[in-house]
């Protein structure tokens, strides 16, 4: 079993380059399969949710070859439209294949999505799309199927605004006959950008980034190019380590507008941040102010955000409120960070955080990608070591963790356990 270990590391300095989105990436992979033609992707970055896609894309004969910078899907031969639950089960974003092959071939069987698991995460707006888009949803143990022998466009609105289904709904409906207008949209870079992307191919869709979407349906889609927007959510991620110890990071390649919510922040507690053309610079001057946070949906304050930033403001004296208002109970890392000194009382939807107290090493469970960023984050102020288990949720959401915080000068290396020489006491995990 591998794990992280890491040592206090005091003020970072350094860059951080920063690679395509995850969120934005596994919409795009699946939306390719929806071309009639070759389709390249630059800037997907190397994560396990990406192999996963491949291996699918294997199974229903898609082509998936990952290269140096880029991805070349080849769509023309796929043969089937049922997708092995159990790969459908090893990540979230699996439900786009659902939207994709429906409309393109009017039938689809795939599993349940899986992904972070760290609290509900019901489907009822994807497939309330699919069904207001004329198409028969059946639900067996393991998997689903939703069957159409024609789409038709419709009049549909979200009950709740969910970035997910906005993108399936775009992808179910793109070749149904006739228009569709979706209703109280996520506005999500993501959104925009499956948007461009699939404009680029041919597709006729109005609106992304607005929440009201018009998409006109069309029967074919041509192949082409496109470059998948950067991890708003990595980078933001970064920006935090420089407020832990103080310090300066720069990220670059990046879109200082995906992150208006949390720069507006992190100068609100007392950082100080520089916004560049495609890159963000944020001091830390070892002091920073408690604050309350809620999160929402685009363009709040992320709640992919607020688990780092639980890290970020256990460093600020005083006392700091997390409301997650996406995902109430999304709080998993908390007992970990417990196992590290912290403290934190959850309420209802809220941790409160005693800021100020020292932070001490030992074994923490990464539950899922962002508790991951969280604990990295706490480990570089903890005295002593830290060992962070749980490392393949993290690299479900980074292309290269160690590497990355190395460049910003964090002391960090990834090992494997041997359970003959192990190092302080191993955690239970939770
Ligand atoms: C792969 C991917 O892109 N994951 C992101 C995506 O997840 P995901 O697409 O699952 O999240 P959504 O944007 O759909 O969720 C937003 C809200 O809508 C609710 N909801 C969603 C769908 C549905 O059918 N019914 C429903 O009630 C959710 O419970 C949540 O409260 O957006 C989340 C919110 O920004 C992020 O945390 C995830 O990192
Ligand atoms: C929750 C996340 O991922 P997923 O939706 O893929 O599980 C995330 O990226 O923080």
């Amino acid at each position: 079993m591998k794990y992280i270990q890491m040592e206090y590391s005091g003020p970072l300095n350094g860059k951080a380059h920063i690679a395509g989105a995850k969120n934005s990436s596994l919409a795009l992979l699946a939306a390719a399969a929806l071309a009639d033609d070759i389709v390249t992707l630059e800037g997907i970055p190397r994560i396990d949710d990406v192999r996963v896609i491949a291996a699918i894309g294997q199974d229903i004969g898609m082509d998936v070859n990952q290269e140096e910078g880029h991805i070349v899907m080849d769509p023309r031969w796929i043969h089937s439209a049922e997708i092995d639950p159990r790969k459908a089960s090893s990540y979230r974003a699996s439900y786009y294949f659902a939207g994709a092959l429906l409309s393109k071939f009017g039938k689809v069987t795939i599993g349940y999505p899986g992904g972070d698991n760290f609290v509900a995460r019901p489907i009822d707006q994807h497939l309330k799309v699919f069904q207001a888009l004329g198409a028969r949803v059946e639900i067996f143990n393991d998997y689903y199927t939703v069957e159409a022998a024609e789409l038709r466009g419709a009049d549909i609105y979200f009950d709740t605004i969910t970035s997910g289904a906005t993108i399936n709904a775009m992808l179910a409906a793109v070749r149904a006959k006739g228009r569709t207008i979706l209703r109280n949209a996520a506005v999500d870079p993501e959104v925009v950008d499956t948007a461009a992307f699939l404009n680029r191919l041919g597709a006729r869709i109005y609106g992304a980034g607005t929440d009201s979407i018009r998409i006109e349906g069309v029967p074919y889609l041509n192949g082409g190019k496109h470059t998948v927007i950067p991890d708003r959510l990595i980078a933001g991620s970064f920006l935090m380590a420089a407020g832990v110890n103080g310090g300066e990071v720069t990220v670059t390649d990046v879109i200082p507008e995906h992150l208006g919510a949390c720069l507006a922040k992190l100068e609100e507690i007392g950082m100080e941040v520089e916004r560049g053309e495609n890159y963000i610079t944020a001091y830390g001057t070892g002091s920073i102010k408690a604050t309350r946070v809620r999160t929402g949906m685009y363009p709040g304050f992320a709640t992919d955000l607020q688990q780092p930033m639980t890290a970020l403001l256990l460093q600020a004296k005083g006392k700091s409120i997390i409301t997650d208002r996406v995902f109430p109970k999304r709080f998993a890392h908390v007992p970990q960070l417990r196992r590290l000194g912290a403290e934190i009382e959850l309420r209802k939807e809220s941790a409160f955080i005693r800021g100020g107290m020292p932070l001490r090493g030992g074994w923490a469970h990464a539950t899922d990608v962002r508790a991951g960023t969280c604990l990295l984050l706490a480990g570089l102020a903890a005295e002593g070591s830290t060992y962070i288990t749980g490392v393949e949720h993290i690299e479900r959401g980074y292309e290269d963790v160690i590497g990355s915080f190395q460049a910003i000068g964090a002391k960090l290396s990834m090992r494997e356990l041997d359970a003959r020489e192990l190092p302080g006491r191993m955690p239970v995990q939770r």
